[in-house]
């Protein structure tokens, strides 16, 4: 690259982009040494392009002093691989239901292939990623996943089964602190270790929330493909409080894939997390504008 500025134009573009560059560095003093979780949802990765910024993005960050944990998920990737292996898949409130052949066919796509994607993709930009499940070094112990639901016809409570669905008991800080002491990035999927060496499928969102507490996260930010929360107006909340996100799930405002997605967001923020961020994963570099400008993207939620 030439080192002279050719004509006007090309000045007035360098000099924006300077500008930028100091814009940031206040946020890259305030978060040096802050850990952020980001959750990298299956609908966020499908485009190969915004995968390599999103790749550029986590190595930046690392470089500059943030210490960045990637969870991921791949929903649309299992459900590919279930039905070319012909594989009937069923979801009851957002979880797939999941026996034992299916939970098999989870852990080979998102500790497998996914996760080696995702490593791969921040190593080939200068980056240092170690890619794990929640079976490694027991990083995510887990247990069956027991959700009471009642039944609309005999009113009476009882326990839903969906099978080798876990969420997360413990999360053991230790691993991802001797990753961070390292100078790596911690790539996760979303599988869960049981008390008797169980396999479980844990949904991304809950094992990125999970972690974000046991780390005591300043962010979880959660990429989804939507811009945000919206409101009856369909118009970008950009700030909410717990108070304020029950209230519109109680007024049917949040409603479906949304509801556990902030679920785990209230939960992190009232468990350590400075704030969760639930935001456009098809937007170009929207977690450097999350992260280095005060125009941050999407729906920040606190606790007050
Ligand atoms: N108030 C709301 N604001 C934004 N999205 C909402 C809202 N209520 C329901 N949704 C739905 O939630 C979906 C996001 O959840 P989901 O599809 O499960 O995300 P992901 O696959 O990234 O985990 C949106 O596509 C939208 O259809
Ligand atoms: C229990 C459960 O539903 N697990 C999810 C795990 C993957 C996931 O959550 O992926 P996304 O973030 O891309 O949706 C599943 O089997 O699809």
């Amino acid at each position: 690259m030439t080192r002279q500025t050719r004509n006007f134009a090309e000045a007035k573009h360098w000099l924006r982009t300077a500008h930028t560059l100091t814009e940031a560095l206040p946020f890259m003093h305030r978060y040096s040494g802050r850990t952020f979780v980001v959750k990298y949802g299956g609908h966020a990765m499908g485009d190969p392009e915004l995968a390599q910024i999103f790749a550029r993005d986590i190595a930046l960050m690392k470089q500059v002093g943030i210490n960045p944990v990637v969870v991921h998920g791949g929903g649309p990737q299992i459900a590919r691989m279930l039905e070319r292996l012909n594989v009937k898949s069923d979801f009851i409130d957002g979880l797939r239901v999941t026996d034992k052949e299916t939970v098999e066919v989870v852990e080979m796509v998102l500790a497998g292939s996914i996760n080696k994607e995702i490593v791969t993709a921040i190593n080939a930009v200068g980056g240092t990623a170690i890619g794990v499940s929640g079976k490694d070094g027991g990083l995510i112990q887990a247990q069956k996943l027991r959700r009471r639901v009642r039944d609309s016809d005999s009113n009476i409570e009882k326990i839903l089964d969906l099978g080798f669905v876990g969420e997360p008991r413990y999360v053991n800080p230790q691993i991802l602190a001797s990753l961070e002491t390292a100078g790596m990035i911690p790539v996760i999927a979303p599988i869960g270790v049981g008390p008797n060496g169980e396999t479980f499928n844990i949904n991304a969102d809950t094992a990125a929330g999970a972690i974000a507490s046991a780390v005591g996260a300043t962010r979880l930010l959660m990429l989804t493909d939507v811009i945000g929360v919206l409101d009856s107006q369909k118009e970008l909340i950009p700030d909410l409080t717990v108070q304020r996100t029950r209230e519109l799930i109680a007024d049917g405002t949040i409603s479906g894939g949304m509801i556990p997605k902030v679920e785990t967001c209230m939960n992190a923020v009232e468990n350590g997390v400075d704030a969760a961020v639930i935001m456009d994963g098809r937007v170009p570099h929207a977690l450097l504008l999350e992260a280095f400008t005060d125009r941050g993207v999407g729906t920040m939620i606190r606790r007050t």
